[in-house]
């Protein structure tokens, strides 16, 4: 078949090695280098400079290499295609999720998902929401769950979460059973990083309560937050999923700021591909319908 030739082909220019290409496609060196030859023969054109340390593409290569990208990916659609007809669900789908999220709610559906349509590939990435917006929308990604609606991305709200005050459990405010929102004022405070969905709502917070921070920490996780409150850091806003065991324990203790609840949500975007398979659709309506 063709496929497999121009497979070959495109690997070689991405390696410019045969052996390397050959090693990567599990097939030996004299193979590679048949193929090679019967592509040049077939099109009667030289694609290769060969050398021994490597090949260099030459002008005929490279219109070639583009036309192979993209008949190698119609025909990766339609063998999609054929299998959405017959109804089996396969193929893999490229996930990036914001730290909450990829550790907190992902995992569970995740599983479900995964028992429901065992062929399919999952690949997920964590990081904070700037970081997965931006690998979806350069289409390394094909679907991102971020913290916060963003209008910019057509974001698609999937599920609300409570985000909360944590204290270490000995500091004075965890004594009281309401505090208001000027003792809040002089506190030091334990961040996550810019970029994330956590600092983007933490600083919306301190500019609505118009209240002045003494001193401040940055962790890029919750996990490190979480470590930092119960070690007497300071106080922070996160998530309450991710600190449920922490305030079963006693270890942190929730600040309830007078009568006030503080949510946002969670939303889910989608890159620009031309082509979105079976999967990939499935897994957005598994997102959409998790239990809240
Ligand atoms: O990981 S976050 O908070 O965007």
């Amino acid at each position: 078949m063709i496929i497999d030739p121009l497979k070959i082909f495109v690997t070689v220019v991405e390696q410019r090695h045969f052996s390397r290409a050959a090693k990567l496609l599990n097939l030996s060196q004299p193979n590679v280098s048949l193929h090679i030859r019967n592509l040049e023969t077939e099109l009667d054109t030289t694609l290769f400079i060969r050398s021994p340390k490597q090949v260099k593409v030459t002008e005929a290569g490279e219109m070639l290499y583009i036309r192979a990208k993209k008949i190698l990916s119609l025909y990766e659609e339609a063998k999609q295609e054929i299998a959405d007809q017959k109804h089996i669900v396969q193929g893999t789908i490229k996930i990036g999720a914001s730290f909450t999220i990829g550790e907190y709610i992902l995992p569970r559906t995740l599983a479900q998902y995964a028992n429901e349509h065992p062929l399919v590939h999952v690949e997920v990435t964590i990081g904070n929401t700037e970081e997965v917006i931006e690998k979806v929308r350069s289409n390394q990604l094909d679907i991102g769950l971020i913290e916060g609606e963003r209008h910019d991305y057509d974001a698609v709200p999937f599920m609300e979460d409570e985000m909360i005050i944590i204290a270490p459990a000995d500091h004075p405010i965890a004594q009281l059973r309401i505090v208001k929102p000027d003792m809040l004022e002089g506190q030091t405070w334990i961040w996550r990083e810019k970029g994330s969905g956590t600092r983007a709502y933490s600083d919306q917070l301190i500019q609505k309560l118009d209240i002045n921070v003494k001193r401040s920490f940055i962790f890029s996780s919750s996990q490190g937050i979480k470590e930092a409150v119960s070690a007497g850091l300071g106080i922070a806003m996160i998530s309450k999923l991710t600190v449920k065991k922490e305030l079963q324990t006693g270890e942190i203790k929730q600040i309830q700021v007078s009568n006030r609840t503080f949510t946002r949500n969670f939303s889910i975007i989608q890159g620009k591909q031309d082509f979105v398979n079976r999967a990939h659709d499935l897994f957005i309506e598994k997102i959409m319908t998790i239990e809240k």
